[in-house]
């Protein structure tokens, strides 16, 4: 926990606070920002974990809602001075359908905005993705991109234009004046592809080894390199942007950060091989065992088998045309602007979140036994 003689008086709320990155984010707060009073976690699934957060100086309160109802983002709202909104659907698997991807990441997004205007909360920060830019529908390459990088982005899945679409409208508030008077003062961080503790598609790639006798097979060229982030240093810098916001408005107030750090640039499945190594996997193949075409059937025929047994149960492979088409784009971010703009490095050394992530997969690996 924080501990500071400056005074706690400051409300945070942090909506899908029980997620992969909103648990960290929470707890990151309740070590990072010594003005805390009261911390609300509003989620749909709130973890049982929060109880063990009720024991210190700060207020924790758990609240479980839906941001697609307006009413209970706003009565979550009122009172809170900084909104950190990480609540969403992270859904390229076909899990749910493009209407509730929407509702929940669009309108959901629309809500908490005026329930800030409405309650009269100042800050809001969104947690965007580097999926608003790209890999885009054509595949063209983002390489060591930054903010500015002139790049086509071309959407048609829904994630990628549900994030985009609420990015947009979280900019766009950036001004309003919320009850009381105020300015809104918006930003929106876009992390790529977060890993650590908790990371859901690690876990699903390391059972899938585990059944495949200690195997995973190559399906992406090693060349094609995919940005990832630490999930301690995307909380991290959630936090640095929630208390720099206060400070400097009119610099940061509209303003879009890529959130990345020092986790090497490799191909999505090289870098996975960093954790599942040490779990004991290995990476059959020095290029794909298959040619694009034939993963491509695959990754069709598994969004056809999806399409017809849905009726029945959710088959909801990793391989689908979406994902496939992104492992295989090179999407890799470099910018100094969060730096620049409010003093961002990354709390933990590419060595630390690694050997953080393999202690977490480790730990895994022995409940799995
Ligand atoms: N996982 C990644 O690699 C990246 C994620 N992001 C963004 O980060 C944010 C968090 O993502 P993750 O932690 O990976 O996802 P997650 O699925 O682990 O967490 C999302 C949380 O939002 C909650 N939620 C979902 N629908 C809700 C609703 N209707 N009302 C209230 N809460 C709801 C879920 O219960 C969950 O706790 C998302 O906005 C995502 O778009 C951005 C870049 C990369
Ligand atoms: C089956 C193989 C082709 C395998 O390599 C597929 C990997 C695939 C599941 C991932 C490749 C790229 C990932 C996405 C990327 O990290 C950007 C993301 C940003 C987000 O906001 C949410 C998660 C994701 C879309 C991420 C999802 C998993 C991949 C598509």
């Amino acid at each position: 926990m924080a501990d500071s003689a400056q005074a706690q008086e400051l409300v945070y709320l942090v909506t899908g606070g029980c997620g992969f990155l909103g648990e960290h984010v929470v707890r990151m707060l309740l070590q990072q920002e010594p003005r805390l009073r009261e911390l609300r976690i509003f989620d749909l699934h709130l973890g049982p974990w929060l109880e063990e957060l009720k024991t210190g100086p700060v207020q924790v309160t758990a609240i479980q809602g839906d941001v697609t109802q307006a009413h209970e983002v706003a009565a979550a709202v009122a009172g809170a001075h900084v909104v950190i909104h990480t609540a969403g659907l992270v859904d390229v698997f076909g899990r749910a359908s493009p209407e509730t991807i929407h509702a929940v990441n669009v309108q959901g997004t629309k809500n908490v905005i005026e329930a800030c205007v409405q309650t009269g909360t100042q800050f809001l920060v969104y947690t965007s993705s580097m999926e608003v830019v790209g890999p885009n529908i054509k595949g063209h390459p983002f390489y060591r991109g930054n903010e500015d990088t002139p790049y086509e982005a071309a959407h048609r899945h829904p994630y990628p234009r549900s994030k985009a679409l609420a990015e947009q409208l979280v900019l766009e508030a950036n001004g309003r004046k919320v009850r009381g008077g105020q300015p809104l003062v918006t930003c929106a961080l876009r992390p790529t592809g977060i890993y650590g503790e908790g990371h859901q598609i690690m876990r699903d790639l390391y059972h899938q080894g585990l059944r495949l006798g200690g195997r995973l097979f190559r399906a992406i060229p090693a060349s094609v390199e995919h940005g990832r982030v630490y999930v301690g240093n995307v909380a991290w810098m959630h936090v640095l942007v929630a208390r720099e916001l206060q400070e400097r408005a009119a610099l940061m107030g509209g303003q879009v950060y890529f959130c990345y750090d020092k986790s090497p640039y490799k191909s999505y499945e090289d870098f996975n091989m960093e954790f599942l190594g040490p779990c004991g996997l290995r990476l059959v193949g020095t290029r794909p065992l298959l040619p694009y075409w034939l993963l491509m059937i695959l990754a069709v025929l598994n969004a056809l088998l999806q399409w017809l047994l849905r009726p029945l149960l959710l088959y909801a492979p990793l391989l689908n045309p979406y994902t496939l088409a992104m492992a295989n784009t090179t999407f890799t971010v470099s910018t100094d602007k969060a730096q620049r703009h409010f003093g961002y490095e990354p709390l933990f050394s590419w060595e630390e979140s690694r050997t953080r992530t393999v202690r977490w997969m480790q730990t895994m690996d022995s409940s799995a036994q």
